[in-house]
């Protein structure tokens, strides 16, 4: 599936913009990802492309979000879904007080009870701490876990776009490029389209194709992860924190202001 986004305004509260003109695209079977530091409007364009920016006093004030090129800016999130757009917010939104069979059987509640088994099963070979711990309360389960129950309830929507906000949010590095590789594996195995939303530049530039910046709502760079990755200026100046410590990098910023 394609995600176009246009030229996209949003506000919250009618006062604080939050996005000033971002546009961006994922292809069909594309991997991309978002970054940028706090505050510079990801969370925000992962809530537009979901319609779920009024649950949080938000709108699109101007600008256009195309699935398939058809026009889906002021869908509600049960459109969105129908289409096959699926957005994993940042926090981990699982049911804590359920059992992750529990969470996964309310995931898949538009599939055939045949579909839905399968889809269980599926998830549980691909997760299979997850079905160690299917019967026990989803809430205690570890960052890393229910972050692979986030994914799994995903699978069983049967997205074509698959959108993630900050899935590294809170991980211990290794199972922070767990979740990476799951997400690379499910983005070939399905053919999906996934738009990554990270602060952890070097974790998602591993597994795109491209990747935008984001900075206080304006897009400041474009192009290939790969050559993103191995041009030591643009992840300097642009991701710096990951890169290199974060007083060098704001002393790097200040150094090249000029450009
Ligand atoms: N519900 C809200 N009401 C008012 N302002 C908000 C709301 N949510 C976000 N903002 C503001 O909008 C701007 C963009 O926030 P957003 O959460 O999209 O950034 P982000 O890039 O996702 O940051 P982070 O990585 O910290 O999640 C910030 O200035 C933020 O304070």
């Amino acid at each position: 599936m394609e995600l176009l986004v246009e030229n996209l305004k949003a506000v919250y509260r009618g006062v604080i913009l939050a996005l000033d003109g971002v546009s961006l695209r994922v292809g069909p079977g594309e991997a991309v990802a978002l970054l940028g530091p706090n505050g510079a409007g990801k969370s925000t364009l992962v809530r537009a492309v979901a319609g779920l920016l009024p649950k949080f006093e938000g709108r699109v004030l101007d600008g256009h979000i195309r699935l398939n090129g058809q026009e889906a800016t002021h869908l509600d999130p049960v459109r969105l879904s129908a289409l096959g757009l699926t957005a994993l917010l940042e926090g981990r939104p699982i049911f804590r007080h359920l059992t992750p069979l529990e969470n996964l059987v309310a995931a898949g509640h538009r599939l055939s009870p045949k579909a839905l088994k399968e889809g269980i099963e599926e998830v549980f070979a691909r997760f299979p701490r997850l079905f160690e711990r299917r019967n026990e309360q989803a809430g205690y389960l570890s960052g890393g876990e229910q972050q692979m129950l986030l994914l799994g309830m995903a699978l069983l929507t049967e997205p074509k776009l698959l959108v993630v906000d900050e899935p590294s949010l809170g991980l211990a590095p290794k199972l922070v490029a767990e979740v990476m590789a799951t997400l690379d594996a499910l983005r070939r195995e399905k053919g999906l389209s996934l738009l990554l939303v990270e602060q952890n530049a070097r974790a998602a530039l591993g597994v795109v194709d491209r990747v935008y910046v984001l900075e206080r709502g304006r897009v400041v760079f474009e192009g290939d992860a790969k050559a993103a990755m191995a041009d030591q200026d643009v992840m300097e100046f642009y991701l710096g924190k990951d890169v290199v410590g974060f007083r060098e990098a704001k002393r790097y910023r200040r150094r090249k202001r000029w450009v």
